[in-house]
């Protein structure tokens, strides 16, 4: 049994392919509004499905862009009639396409919930009193007497809505609602009523469903980057290498990850990496040792035909690498470099061995979606900076924050690397013998305090001069946004914007010291490669995946400030109203469709829970899923077709980044990408970069006195709704700016 699933670019479009699946057993072949250039080009292939079913999407029946085919199946005759059901989208072109109107809504509805009435046959045969999520700025109007008739409405601040029609002879049906959101009821129910009234009238028709033909293109899923690679031709990387880990450990609770990049001598380094679990609930910190003329950077440029390798260190000459070996795409490459980089030995309790570290900026995200990169730093004037930054690290130090273990770990061979598993693991055991001698307990993280005073005597001279977006600009863009929200364009649109810091010469370490006391995260981190130094103190995981493949992402949409009288359960109050559920919901389905695409038993494990960080409360969920390592699919395949994170863009996807393309005037660089690992031992994790500050080490602005400044970039925003009010955006993205410009801020 096939069902032809058409999808008009939506952010939701698998998770109703996973509830057809569940609730039909039949396979999914999904394909695009614009996959087949008209309709006659796809009538020949219908009669290889049991039914189609029009996903949702962005933007209007009336125009054709938005719509493709989709207005045409719905005027099929004669024996090309086969069952079609349309959700949201699909439901508005059914109206359109038989004399119908479809109209502005005056409240439009995006992750909100209704009650709903319906005829309680056919389509909601046994169905009962429901709730049911709904995205939709639009509304069909059925014609008066026409062919098409209601069966389901809801009653809210715009009359009554059609919620649900049918076809009168045709088995035509759709819903105005989205039975897939997880917060739907009933969803299951509906389908399989659809299901079987369509598998009723294939039969009483004589329709057989015929085999796909050999022209369809069409798979059943999504190959993986690996697979994709079967015809790789090219030239091989570096030499296979199959490596073994070898590691020592040491107890030393009581010795910080800050310690420990002291003792490594950070504060002077030219490039450097740690990923520090700086609060709950991160646990480990990760230090990654990039030593010079041996550690290989990975960076690429999108647009490029080419990647470039070179090494770790000031001055290193570089090789360029071309994609075109692989099918023109970095990620393809990465899967490729990694797969001969699998390493085995290490111990089970550290998450990461060695391997790749580094970002994916926000850009990286947009080009991957095919959306043209608007604005540009060319265009500002400046330099082409890599997109992709990464490096490949060898040796690496693990602390684990709960059992106060650490590994000291490398991946280079014996006759290369003798001597320093064993001098580091005698450094960090002085120190952790430091640390547990003295009777006075140790001082509290982050680091000793004459090291702080340190720091303090070298920030309080300090004297940004910032340059935060304008006020009523961004107020106004709040209402663009809202615009684009009101014509069915895109649900919910995370607007940012870029405040700018010129800064005095200052020791990054220094900076990043105090962002990291003032605002503890569980995704801190210092990170420096390539030209490129990012302070984060991000609160939020992206994605993780674990050696057998189970994914997490944990996307943050809901945010309250905190003040002295706020408790969690006052921010619990104020975070549980419908705008600020809504703005999770969104991205929750979102999250669910991006994972349904290569995983399976995607799950919720947590929808909505309040947390709490240093400066605000926020609202966060879980979802879990599996990639089957057959085919070799890993978690990397997930992240590589998941940018940017839903949380930065917000649903659809792909539509509201176009959107924000046009309205955010600068590139968002570093901000709203992804910071994490990969590693050989098959593990990853990745944070989403918010709440913090990067800068390009080579650019420096002259001011007016003659001295040379730095320029720091601290992006920040919010999602916007159509219940969401300027000022009230505003103040939000200035509490979300706070929490990385205090860094700058020499009151400590
Ligand atoms: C846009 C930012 O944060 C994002 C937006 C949030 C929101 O709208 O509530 C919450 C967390 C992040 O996903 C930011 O910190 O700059
Ligand atoms: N979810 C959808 O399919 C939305 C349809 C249409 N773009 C609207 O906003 O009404």
């Amino acid at each position: 049994m096939r069902i032809l699933l058409i999808d008009a670019y939506d952010s939701f479009a698998q998770n109703l392919a996973q509830l057809l699946t569940s609730a039909t057993g039949a396979t999914i072949y999904t394909i695009r509004i614009d996959d087949f250039a008209n309709i006659s080009l796809l009538k020949p292939h219908l009669p290889s499905f049991d039914a189609v079913v029009i996903g949702p999407g962005p933007g209007s029946p009336e125009i054709e862009a938005d719509i493709g085919v989709v207005n045409d199946v719905w005027k099929l005759s004669g024996e090309d009639i086969l069952p079609v059901f349309g959700v949201c989208l699909g439901l508005q072109s059914l109206v359109f396409s038989h004399g119908g109107q479809v109209n502005k809504l005056g409240t439009v509805k995006h992750g909100l919930l209704s009650e709903i009435a319906h005829t309680g046959e056919g389509l909601f045969e046994g169905v009962g009193k429901i709730n049911v999520v709904r995205y939709h700025s639009l509304h069909g109007i059925t014609e008066v007497g026409g062919d098409v008739e209601e069966i389901a409405w809801a009653d809210d601040e715009n009359g009554r809505v059609v919620m649900g029609v049918r076809h009168i002879f045709k088995p035509f049906w759709s819903v105005q609602y989205h039975p897939e959101s997880v917060c739907s009821e009933g969803g299951r129910n509906v389908v399989a009523n659809f299901w079987k009234m369509a598998i009723d009238w294939n039969n009483s028709q004589g329709r057989v469903v015929k085999d796909l033909r050999a022209d369809w293109k069409g798979q059943p899923r999504e190959k993986s980057l690996m697979e994709l690679q079967t015809s790789f031709e090219g030239r091989e990387l570096d030499s296979a290498q199959k490596m073994e880990v070898r590691t020592e450990d040491i107890f030393g609770k009581g010795v910080s990850a800050s310690r420990i990049c002291e003792i490594l001598g950070v504060g002077a380094a030219h490039e450097f990496v740690l990923l520090e679990s700086a609060a709950a609930p991160g646990r480990f910190s990760i230090i990654g040792i990039l030593t010079p003329g041996l550690t290989r950077r990975i960076n690429y440029s999108c647009g490029d035909t080419f990647l470039k390798l070179s090494y770790s260190g000031p001055s290193s000459s570089e090789t360029k690498v071309d994609l075109r070996d692989y099918g023109g795409s970095v990620w393809r490459f990465l899967a490729k470099y990694m797969d001969q980089r699998k390493a085995t030995g290490g111990k089970d309790d550290s998450p990461f061995w060695g391997g790749l570290v580094g970002y994916f900026n926000y850009e990286t995200g947009v080009d991957s979606l095919g959306v043209p990169i608007k604005p540009r730093k060319e265009a500002e004037g400046m330099k082409r900076r890599p997109d992709v930054n990464l490096a490949f690290v060898e040796r690496s130090i693990v602390l684990d924050g709960h059992t106060g273990k650490i590994y000291i770990q490398t991946l280079l061979p014996p006759a290369a690397d003798r001597n320093w598993l064993e001098s580091t693991k005698r450094q960090l055991q002085q120190e952790a013998d430091i640390a547990i001698t003295p009777s006075p307990t140790p001082p509290p993280e982050p680091y000793p305090k004459r090291r702080r005073s340190a720091v303090k005597m070298s920030l309080l001279k300090l004297s940004p001069t910032i340059y935060k977006p304008d006020a009523e600009k961004y107020m106004q863009k709040v209402k663009t946004c809202q615009s684009y929200l009101s014509t069915g364009d895109s649900y919910e649109l995370c607007l940012t914007a870029t405040t700018k810091i010129h800064l005095e010469p200052t020791n990054a370490w220094a900076l990043y010291q105090h962002l990291r006391t003032r605002n503890p995260a569980p995704y801190a981190s210092y990170f420096r490669l390539s030209n490129t130094t990012l302070l984060s103190s991000s609160p939020e995981r992206f994605l993780s995946w674990s050696r057998s493949g189970a994914c997490q992402l944990c996307p943050i949409k809901g945010t309250v400030k905190k003040t002295p009288t706020t408790t969690c359960a006052s921010a619990s109050r104020l975070l549980n109203i419908p705008k600020e559920r809504a703005e999770n919901l969104m991205i929750v389905d979102l999250i669910r469709h991006d994972l349904h695409r290569l995983a399976t038993d995607v799950s919720v494990e947590k929808l909505m829970v309040t947390e709490e960080y240093a400066s605000v409360y926020q609202l966060v969920s879980v979802i879990t899923g599996t990639v089957e390592p057959q085919d070799g699919m890993t978690g990397f395949d997930v992240l590589a077709r998941s940018l940017p994170p839903g949380s930065m863009t917000g649903a659809p996807k792909k539509r509201s980044v176009a959107i924000l393309q046009e309205i955010e005037e600068t590139e968002r660089g570093v901000y709203s990408g992804v910071l994490g690992y990969w590693s050989v031992c098959g593990a990853g994790d990745w944070n989403v970069i918010i709440r913090s500050a990067f800068r390009y080490d080579d650019e420096v602005v002259t001011t007016e006195d003659g001295s040379e400044k730095e320029v720091w970039r601290v992006g920040a925003g919010g999602a916007i709704t159509a219940l969401s009010g300027p000022k009230e955006e505003w103040e939000e993205m200035e509490v979300k700016l706070d929490s990385a410009l205090g860094a700058f801020m020499g009151d400590f």
